[in-house]
């Protein structure tokens, strides 16, 4: 199936999930700017993490930000929430605006190339809740989001691009059967942010 048949608020075709692409603008400003803004103003970082008792460099800068209380806890970090800048504050707003859904966070990743990544995984940590609602909203380089069943191997993966501009959803029982995450690229690829906005139990 061609994803770029589907219709906005068509679901994409994920068994035991709820994941919707918005392709039209949601943003109040041009995403150029927006993404020019972000690089600049964001005191972006090179998380460790520990994998199998190693330490080692995340292939991603990021940062987090969120209402005072919003904690996360994220393979063995515990984050703590820079408060909301007025372009972040816009954007939520935006977001909101186009899920119909409430966020008191957002993690910031920034891929500077095609050689930056994330691992498949899923939003699961016990601070979201059960059936958590997360809007994903891309800017700069497009790049793929692949979702792979966890537990339905006869399931094909599902490669979705994600444009610049485009709002990603996930709700319902996506984080619950299925993972996602970005893959390396062998072709140059420029620089592409990515906001994933959240609601954490307080
Ligand atoms: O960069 C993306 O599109 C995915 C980000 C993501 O899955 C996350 O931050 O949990
Ligand atoms: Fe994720």
């Amino acid at each position: 199936m061609d994803l770029f048949e589907q219709r906005d608020e068509e679901p994409l075709p994920l068994p035991d999930a709820d994941v919707r692409l918005l392709r039209r603008p949601v943003l109040p400003l041009p995403a150029a700017q927006v993404m020019a803004r972000l690089l600049e103003e964001t005191p972006w970082a090179t998380r460790e993490i520990r994998l199998f008792g190693k330490t080692l460099p995340e292939p991603r800068e990021s940062a987090w930000y969120g209402d005072p209380g919003t904690e996360y806890r994220y393979s063995g970090l515990l984050l703590h929430p820079l408060p909301w800048t007025p372009l972040l504050q816009q954007l939520r707003e935006a977001v909101e605006r186009a899920s119909g859904s409430r966020f008191n966070s957002v993690l910031l990743n920034h891929y500077r190339n095609e050689q930056d990544s994330m691992g498949m995984h899923a939003d699961d940590e016990p601070e979201l809740g059960q059936r958590p609602v997360i809007a994903s909203l891309s800017l700069g380089a497009e790049r793929v989001l692949t979702f792979r069943h966890r537990y339905d191997r006869a399931l094909k993966p599902l490669r979705v691009p994600l444009a610049d501009g485009s709002l990603l959803l996930m709700a319902g029982d996506t984080q619950r059967y299925w993972k996602h995450g970005i893959a390396k690229l062998s072709r140059p690829c420029g620089p592409r942010l990515n906001l994933t906005f959240r609601q954490i139990r307080t």
